[in-house]
């Protein structure tokens, strides 16, 4: 795929009939694979391509529909988006003050950092914009965007109810760097507002009670922009960018996303005999929440060969079948492992004892309700759990007797998930619809596949 400044936007997802599949009880899972570039430093590599001066070169990009939709409004806002070959693509920036108001709405399909980044990216320019995506995303709340972008300048000439999707903004090259506190602790509120200041005069800061990944920072910093992160608090961190930076173009190299991992990680965790490993695994301490519970909760995983790659820590993760045992996750640790839940729940369902998730309150607005899909998919798999407050106990077992069909709610996550509990299950688990995996992992059935899964 090549797109180019009149690239049409994508059609929406969930338009196509539903996708079903069924994962049975498999042998061992053996081999060595390389998951898919991450996805979070996919967006904001293409992102910060268009801002800056000269072309960037991305090599191991993520090619899932959410990222694509992502190079697809570059492209529109003036940037020039190009596929060399598989993952590697060239972004010629339209420079700090080059983008222009797009003239088809921006479709970012079931992504909500695509969006929500992309909001922040207009709010400092002199563009307007409209943003959209399909039923799941238009449920999403933007709100928490749009609080602190409209307190910078930004107007909201038209949204659908509660400030949702799909709605239109007008950009200011007019500004005010503004010192937000994040009320949630979120890693695209942080990197909107960030992407915002890059418009403003002064010092735009971010306050999180609670650290977040940190990707936006680091790429402010790779990209040149004068950025300072200092510890706040616990737990938090204060974040300060001086604005209107000439951000020059330097090459990403995208390493392999652990959220992605998590799939076959708890796969080989599961399935008795398996010995699997994935390689360049981003080992960015803001995402590893699940290798730490799962090594508390007595997992194999040999962490080997680490090192630093373009700025980030990768390592190689070589991970067998375990005993698991229940643990108490602290709330604490959620930003860390935000996007891992569902795959956690499934681990846990095979723990002996009880596993307890506390302080999931965000998981209710992902691309589902995660907490309570979870809690439907352990139920149609005869998994016994809890639903406490925020919280998710399960109690594990040495057999799960499977089950389905899981409702997925166009969740990528959950379709995933559930499917690897399906092939340590005794009858298999099935799913109602795939196709969202394509969002963020499009090549995880032929790559499960390959380590001995059996998915049909
Ligand atoms: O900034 C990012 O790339 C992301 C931040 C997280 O969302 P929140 O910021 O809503 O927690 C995460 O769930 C999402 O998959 C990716
Ligand atoms: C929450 C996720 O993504 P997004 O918010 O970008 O839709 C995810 O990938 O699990």
């Amino acid at each position: 795929m090549s797109a180019t400044r009149s690239a049409a936007p994508a059609s929406g997802h969930g338009d196509g009939p539903a996708q079903p599949a069924t994962a049975l009880r498999s042998p061992a899972l053996t081999g060595r694979v390389r998951v898919p570039g991450d996805k979070s430093v996919s967006h904001r590599a293409l992102i910060f391509g268009l801002f800056a001066e000269g072309i960037t070169r991305i090599t191991g990009l993520l090619e899932g529909e959410d990222v694509l939709n992502t190079a697809k409004a570059c492209a529109a806002l003036g940037a020039r988006v190009t596929r060399r070959g598989p993952g590697e693509w060239e972004v010629e920036g339209a420079g700090a003050d080059g983008l222009s108001s797009p003239a088809a709405p921006l479709d970012f399909g079931n992504s909500g950092t695509g969006v929500r980044l992309m909001m922040g990216a207009v709010a400092g320019q002199d563009v307007t914009a409209t943003f959209d995506g399909d039923a799941s995303l238009r449920r999403r709340p933007m709100k928490r965007v749009l609080d602190p972008l409209t307190a910078m300048g930004v107007e909201i000439v038209d949204s659908a109810e509660g400030g949702r999707l799909p709605l239109t903004l007008k950009g200011s090259d007019r500004t005010k760097a503004i010192t937000y506190e994040t009320p949630m602790p979120s890693a695209q509120v942080k990197s909107a507002v960030l992407l915002a200041g890059l418009g403003a005069a002064g010092e735009t800061v971010v306050i999180e009670r609670e650290a977040t990944r940190d990707h936006t920072e680091r790429m402010l910093a790779h990209f040149g922009a004068d950025v300072r992160v200092e510890p706040h608090g616990a737990h938090g961190r204060r974040i300060a960018l001086k604005g209107r930076p000439t951000l020059v173009a330097a090459p990403v190299d995208v390493p392999a996303d652990p959220s992605s991992a998590a799939f076959p990680l708890v796969a080989a965790l599961i399935v008795p005999g398996s010995d699997v490993t994935l390689t360049d695994v981003m080992m960015n301490p803001l995402r590893t929440g699940l290798i730490t519970t799962l090594l508390e909760m007595g997992a194999s995983i040999e962490v080997v060969a680490e090192r630093t790659e373009g700025g980030e820590r990768v390592a190689d993760l070589r991970v067998r079948h375990s005993r698991l045992k229940g643990v108490e996750v602290p709330p604490e640790r959620a930003p860390a492992m935000i996007d891992e839940y569902p795959i956690l729940a499934v681990a846990a369902a095979f723990a002996e004892g009880v596993t307890a998730m506390r302080g999931l309150s965000e998981l209710r607005v992902k691309e589902s309700d995660r907490l309570a899909a979870v809690a439907d998919g352990l139920a149609a798999c005869g998994v016994a759990h809890e639903v406490v407050g925020d919280d998710l106990l399960v109690t594990g077992a040495t057999t799960v007797k499977g089950g389905g069909p899981v409702a997925t709610h166009m969740d990528h996550r959950i379709a995933m998930s559930f499917l690897v509990l399906g092939l340590a299950s005794e009858q298999g688990v099935s799913v109602d619809d795939v196709a969202f995996i394509a969002t963020s992992f499009p090549t995880f059935m032929p790559m499960m596949r390959g380590l001995g899964a059996v998915i049909s």
